[in-house]
Parts: C-alpha cells; structure tokens; sequence
C-alpha cells in the first residue's frame, strides 16, 4: 500500500529555551491524503499557526516526524526545491503578502521566474492561466495590490502559490480578514480548486461554516493538546470534548453561549463546564441555522 501524501508523528513544538522554553504543541498526529482537507481549529494562541508552520518547515519541532511521500520533511532551508514547491501557504492578511510595488501579473510570475519557469510568453501565458484558475479578471494584471480588493489580494496570494503547483496547500486563517460574503467565495474557490486539482488542504480557521464546508476532517487543539480529531460529521455534530463543545458555542453561536451565564462564566473563566450546561451547548450545536443550513 503507498504512503500517505502527508504523516504527522507525535509534533512537539516549543519556543524559547531552557527554564524560557514553552511547549505551543504537546504531541500532534495525523495523516493527509492527496485532496485531502484537514481543518485545524482553537482559540487564539492555542498552537495552530506553530503545527502548519511545522508542517510548511518555518518552525522547526522539538521531537516528531513528519514524512511527505514516505520521506522525512526536513526544515525549509534543508528541503531540496521539488519538496518546497509541494508545500505552499496562503497567509491570514493578503495585503501585507504582496509586494506593494510590484503588479499582479510581476506578483503570480515570481515564483515561475525564481524556478525557471519557461520563457517570458510562457510565463505570461502560465500567469493568464493561473488568474483564471483563481477566478481573476485578466484586467487586473496591470494593477499593484493598494489597487484591488481583499478577496482580489487573496485569490492572488492563492495564484501565486499555485504556480508552484503544490500538492499541500496551507491556509492559516486566509479567509479571516476578508468580508462575510467574500469569505464565502474565496472558500468555494479552494474547494474547487481541490477538487480540480486533488489539492490537499491544511485549513486553520475559525469559521465553522467553511470548516464544514470545505473539510473532510477536522483536528480541535486547546492550549498545545489536541482533544479532538475525526471526520468533520462526527466532530462538528457529536463533539465528545467539552472543549470542542465550547468552542463551536462561541463560534457558531456567541450571543447564545453568552446568554447562559454558565456558559459565559466558563467562557470567561476558560473552565470546565457542568454536563448540564453541556447539554445546553449541544442543543444550540445542533440548531442547524447556527452552521449555515439557514442561509
Ligand atoms: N515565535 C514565537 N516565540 C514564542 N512563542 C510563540 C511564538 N509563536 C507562537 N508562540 C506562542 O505559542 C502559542 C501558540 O501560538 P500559535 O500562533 O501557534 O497559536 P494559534 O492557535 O495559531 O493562535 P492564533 O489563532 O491567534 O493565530 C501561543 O501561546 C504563542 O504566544
């Protein structure tokens, strides 16, 4: 049987060192299948960013393995070119991604003229292709990145990735800064860029509508330690840890988990919560509108 496209083994990522050292993940493992999405979710600070960093090789783990195609994935600046281009990332703020200088058509081109990509019609050409894969008007390639729209600056950020045609595509919280309505059309366009591309996804997000929208799998960490991890259908609907079961409350349904002034006292508190109030959080959980079913 061949390998998994991605395996996780046990991740350990500290920062600092000696009596500074702080433990951001205590121990994270999973695998990853070509088209495969898996959605990393958490409150702020709990170690998401530290395990897709990992995983893109910008933070280098403690102790774990992690293996592309059966091989180990070194730190980026050890990975021979074929292994950085498998793995690109789409950052949270698309604006401060892009050069501010340079033009779109310059922006997607860079990384075909840094590998040496064909010949300059090519490039134009493979540029022309892959603003039309992001749904990009070909207009837009004289414009600098002050000159266009958030969802435009992310849709270029994602052009410019895939023009290393990556097999793993890292998506720490890239729909986080744009609009409601535009979170909703960049998130279609991963997914079909999945589909047409047997794109593997790593998706940080908070957003539990584009969660269930877009993976197949979900990994929940709270403060370093993952409690929870399985199909998006078992996890986001039948939540075995309270901590999943409060993090969906708040996400999916603030001002109702906030009404519960149990709920909001453990929110507050970041404390464990009586199963009766647990019951509470599963009935606003599995109020469908709350995931988006109304919409
Ligand atoms: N370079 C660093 N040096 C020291 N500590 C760091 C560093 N990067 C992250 N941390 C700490 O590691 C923990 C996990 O951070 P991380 O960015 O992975 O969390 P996160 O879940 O992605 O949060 P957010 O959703 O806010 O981005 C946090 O406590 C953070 O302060």
């Amino acid at each position: 049987m061949s390998s998994p496209l991605l395996q996780i083994r046990d991740l350990v990522i500290d920062y600092g060192k000696g009596a500074d050292r702080f433990r951001a993940l205590h121990g994270c493992s999973f695998d990853l299948e070509p088209g495969q999405v898996m959605a990393v979710v958490g409150e702020s600070g709990s170690g998401k960013s530290s395990l897709v960093r990992a995983v893109a090789g910008l933070v280098a783990p403690a102790s774990g393995e992690m293996l592309l195609d059966g091989q180990v994935l070194p730190p980026l600046r050890q990975r021979p070119p074929h292994t950085r281009r498998m793995i690109q990332m789409v950052f949270q703020d698309p604006g401060a991604s892009l050069n501010p200088l340079h033009r779109v058509q310059a922006i997607i081109e860079e990384p075909l003229r840094v590998t040496g990509y064909g010949d300059a019609a090519g490039r134009k050409r493979r540029v022309a292709e892959l603003m039309d894969m992001t749904q990009l008007s070909a207009d837009l390639a004289t414009r600098r990145p002050r000159e266009l729209s958030g969802g435009q600056k992310q849709r270029v950020a994602i052009a410019r990735a895939l023009a290393m045609e990556p097999r793993i595509l890292i998506a720490d919280e890239a729909l986080s800064a744009l609009d409601f309505t535009t979170q909703d059309h960049v998130s279609r366009l991963l997914s079909d860029l999945r589909r047409d591309l047997n794109l593997a996804m790593l998706f940080v997000s908070h957003d539990m509508r584009s969660v269930r929208r877009m993976a197949d799998d979900v990994c929940v960490i709270e403060k370093g330690h993952v409690v929870e991890q399985g199909a998006v259908s078992d996890v986001l609907y039948n939540p075995k840890s309270a901590y999943t079961r409060l993090l969906l409350a708040a996400a999916l349904n603030p001002r109702a988990a906030l009404s519960d002034p149990r709920l909001a006292e453990a929110l507050e508190n970041g404390e464990a919560v009586s199963e009766d109030a647990l019951k509470g959080v599963m009935d606003i959980i599995r109020g469908g509108a709350l995931m988006g079913d109304a919409r």
